[in-house]
């Protein structure tokens, strides 16, 4: 069981992955980055018979897969919303420090809650529409208008926000905020 468990969200390009990657470094062995979308990837190569490496990548072969990837996640969704959350965090080592770190949906928190309950830091990465497409955002109809990206968008169940946007907190400024959600936990 994990001391605390930090769930991350926020748009495409707002900096997920390095925020993340940064707290990972820092707080070395004592954590384990999770992530939702692995045994999606894993689930679907195994029955489907593809390769992981190339879905886990972001190149075509990814993109050749994504609707019927989709389709077929949000039909196991339907019949039991946490099947995901629940494989992803099975699989996951025993370290007292969880990084989730790509929340979507009200529903993969409701998850969370109602399995790790206190345990649960919620925090949002904000960055404005300027600085995300600067960091290479482009719109995609079927991507950034459906539910996976736009679920969170009127939730405001936060613990922390951390604005990424250019010019804003500086990355050192944002992992000591991080930082004392986990300061408590001897680890
Ligand atoms: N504070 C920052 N300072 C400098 N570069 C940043 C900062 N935040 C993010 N970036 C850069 O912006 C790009 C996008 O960031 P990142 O991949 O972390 O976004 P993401 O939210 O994980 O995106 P996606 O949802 O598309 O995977 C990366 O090249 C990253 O290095």
């Amino acid at each position: 069981m994990p001391q605390v468990v930090l769930l991350f969200s926020g748009k495409r390009k707002s900096g997920k992955d390095f925020i993340t990657t940064h707290l990972q470094k820092l707080l070395g062995d004592r954590c384990e980055v999770i992530k939702i979308s692995q045994p999606i990837k894993s689930h679907w190569a195994k029955e489907k018979n593809l390769d992981l490496t190339e879905l886990l990548s972001d190149g075509d072969y990814k993109e050749q897969y994504r609707l019927d990837m989709i389709n077929w996640s949000e039909e196991m969704r339907a019949k039991d919303y946490g099947y995901f959350c629940k494989i992803a965090t099975d699989n996951a080592s025993e370290r007292p420090v969880w990084i989730v770190s790509d929340i979507r949906r009200k529903t993969d928190i409701r998850w969370f809650n109602e399995t790790y309950g206190d345990l649960i830091r919620n925090i949002r990465i904000y960055a404005d529409e300027d600085t995300r497409k600067n960091r290479g955002f482009v719109f995609k109809t079927g991507v950034d208008d459906v539910t996976s990206e736009c679920d969170l968008d009127d939730y405001t169940g936060w613990d922390l926000v951390l604005d990424n946007s250019n010019g804003k907190q500086d990355i050192e400024d944002q992992l000591r905020s991080i930082i004392r959600f986990v300061a408590n936990y001897r680890c």
